[in-house]
């Protein structure tokens, strides 16, 4: 995965050195006071960027690790601190880390409006404190003065843009790791990161703490620019009127940070200029982040999406036309399937996930009642049942979603009992949900890295993309159909190289042929990725076609086991569940 967008790099940087040299050129001393401001809010914008836009948490207490950042550098000045503006700056940020992972704390149990109101109880806190007590250098009138070369506003202008940009090639660096994809992940589903072995805790964390060292270097800059702050200055309506713009902006891209410190610093001269009251600025900025929310995607997300779109279709495009002139030239369509490979008996073989009186109940409902199953190396085995047999909740226990289950789990030879969904992940044992809830955000080579867990060469993720039949890596998931997002999720599970996936029902929404093709991928898939492979399947003639041995659940008991022939032919399990219609005949 390439951390660095070469081309948005020279953009951005372009687009900054024209800011710094033609900006001061042309601005009045007034304007150039007011671009300080836009950019210092920027900056602060960028840390809304971190939480709310990419983790998605509803964060309303960002001006308060600002303020922090501002304390600190005004404490330190005050105290002629050695090291000087620069080194208090970068300071100001580190302290507000640890608050940031203080706020982050709740944010492992609770999420959502609740959170929204822990931070915000902190933001009103922080208020309180600040009001009581005022800033270093208030009282005594010891103002902060700016470091040399940067001491007039045209110059501290400058300093303000190069720090933004530093902020932003960082952040955009981060945003392309794993730990910046795994932030989408988050935010929209926890349980499909940690299957892929990303620690949920670790991940929030690291955005709050990053964060709040992004809103503490703004709060810093700001007391560079005021020399002497306010509490005022950081009050809770301006984290909830920035909050709001956020929501509607997207500022996890540099433009729409930019936009929003623009919006959050001339929107009161806008105001005064047309004589309206100030409140009406915020109110604009409401309706704004409803609407966003409404779509749930911010305006700086949606255009960037569509620009994806549009070259995605015409790739796309281009494959059919490339397809369609082969046909014509009587090329073959599609490849033939291969033969499945030849395997020794299942029986002879180590047993690779080994699964011993695995119980669970919810309340009175016993989902599974010791249950046994074995996954031997390089096999495919087939777990079905009717519809609440228990198959879901059996592949949730394994993998560590399942709190407080009886009975064990050995994966080559190990126990995972106490280890929890990330580290099992870890550990080789990858699932798939019924329901996929991958980041439209986020391209499919985007996707496989996340699921990978490691760095995957483009090689690597082309075929694994050609493997399970994807669409090419570009494609940003949106416009990915859901039963090809299926076979996606898939190939995220398998691209970790794991011992064992287990696959909830990788089948659905997927058309006759397309399950053919998909359980011929899948019967190679152990030689092919050097993983065996758990299939909970409703189809039986992939099930058939792919499983060697199958093992049926009922009401949480497993009432057959064996070889798939033998099992879809024995009559107890044929009267109890399938229907001998269902079955095709062996
Ligand atoms: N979180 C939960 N809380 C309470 N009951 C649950 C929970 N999850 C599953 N169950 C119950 O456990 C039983 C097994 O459900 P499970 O989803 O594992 O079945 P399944 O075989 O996967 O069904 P399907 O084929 O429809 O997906 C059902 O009775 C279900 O209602």
């Amino acid at each position: 995965m390439n951390l660095v967008d070469k081309r948005g790099l020279a953009i951005g940087l372009g687009l900054s050195v024209l800011a710094c040299v033609a900006l001061p050129a042309v601005l009045s001393p007034y304007w150039i006071y007011l671009a300080i401001s836009a950019v210092v809010s920027a900056v602060i914008m960028q840390s809304y960027g971190v939480i709310v836009g990419r983790v998605g948490v509803m964060s309303l207490c960002q001006m308060s690790f600002a303020a922090i950042g501002a304390w600190v550098v005004l404490r330190l000045n005050v105290a002629d601190a050695p090291g000087g503006f620069f080194v208090w700056l970068v300071l100001g940020g580190l302290a507000a880390v640890p608050v940031g992972v203080a706020i982050g704390l709740p944010a492992l149990r609770i999420r959502g409006v609740n959170l929204a109101v822990v931070t915000f109880g902190f933001a009103v806190s922080a208020d309180i404190v600040w009001n009581a007590n005022p800033f270093p250098g208030a009282k005594e009138l010891k103002m902060l003065d700016r470091p040399e070369p940067f001491v007039t506003d045209e110059s501290y202008f400058v300093f303000t843009v190069i720090v933004f940009t530093v902020l932003a090639v960082a952040l955009g660096m981060i945003g392309k790791s794993r730990l910046g994809l795994s932030w989408y992940e988050l935010r929209h589903s926890e349980r499909s990161a940690a299957s892929h072995g990303v620690s949920v805790a670790r991940s929030k964390l690291a955005a709050f703490a990053i964060s709040a060292f992004v809103a503490g270097i703004g709060g810093g800059l700001l007391a560079g620019q005021l020399s002497l702050v306010v509490p005022s200055n950081f009050a809770m309506g301006q984290s909830l009127a920035l909050f709001a713009v956020a929501i509607m902006i997207g500022p996890h891209h540099p433009e729409g940070a930019v936009m929003g410190g623009i919006f959050g610093a001339i929107m009161p001269t806008i105001m005064e200029k047309v004589s309206l009251p100030q409140d009406f600025g915020g109110v604009l900025f409401g309706v704004g982040a409803l609407l966003a929310l409404r779509s749930g995607l911010s305006q700086t997300d949606l255009t960037r999406m569509r620009k994806r779109e549009r070259g995605a279709r015409k790739l796309l495009k281009a494959g059919e036309d490339a397809k369609e002139a082969k046909e014509a030239e009587g090329g073959a369509t599609a490849a033939p399937l291969a033969p499945a490979p030849v395997r020794r008996p299942a029986a002879d073989r180590r047993p690779c996930l080994a699964v011993q009186g695995l119980t669970v109940r919810f309340g009175e409902v016993v989902a599974l009642d010791a249950v046994d199953l074995t996954v031997p190396e390089g096999a495919v085995v087939g777990l079905i049942g009717p519809n609440g047999a228990g198959k879901s909740t059996f592949i949730s226990a394994v993998t560590g979603f399942v709190a407080g289950y009886g009975g064990t789990v050995e994966l080559a030879g190990k126990r995972l009992d106490k280890l929890g969904p990330s580290v099992r992940a870890k550990r080789g044992l990858r699932r798939t949900f019924q329901t996929t809830a991958i980041a439209p955000e986020l391209t499919q080579y985007e996707y496989l890295a996340i699921g990978a867990g490691r760095r995957l060469a483009r090689g690597e993720a082309d075929e694994l993309l050609e493997f399970f039949g994807c669409p090419p890596g570009e494609v940003p998931v949106s416009i990915v159909d859901a039963g090809t997002r299926r076979l996606l999720d898939v190939a995220a599970a398998i691209a970790a190289r794991p011992k064992v996936a287990l696959l909830d029902e990788p089948a659905a929404g997927q058309s006759a042929a397309e399950s053919l093709r998909l359980g011929d991928r899948l019967t190679r898939a152990p030689e092919a990725f050097g993983v065996s492979i758990l299939l909970v399947e409703h189809d039986m003639e992939l099930v058939q076609a792919t499983c060697e041995e199958v093992t049926v659940l009922d009401f949480g008991h497993v009432i057959a086991s064996g070889p798939t022939a033998d099992v879809l032919a024995d009559a107890a399990v044929r009267a109890a569940y399938l229907g001998a219609a269902d079955v095709p005949a062996t």
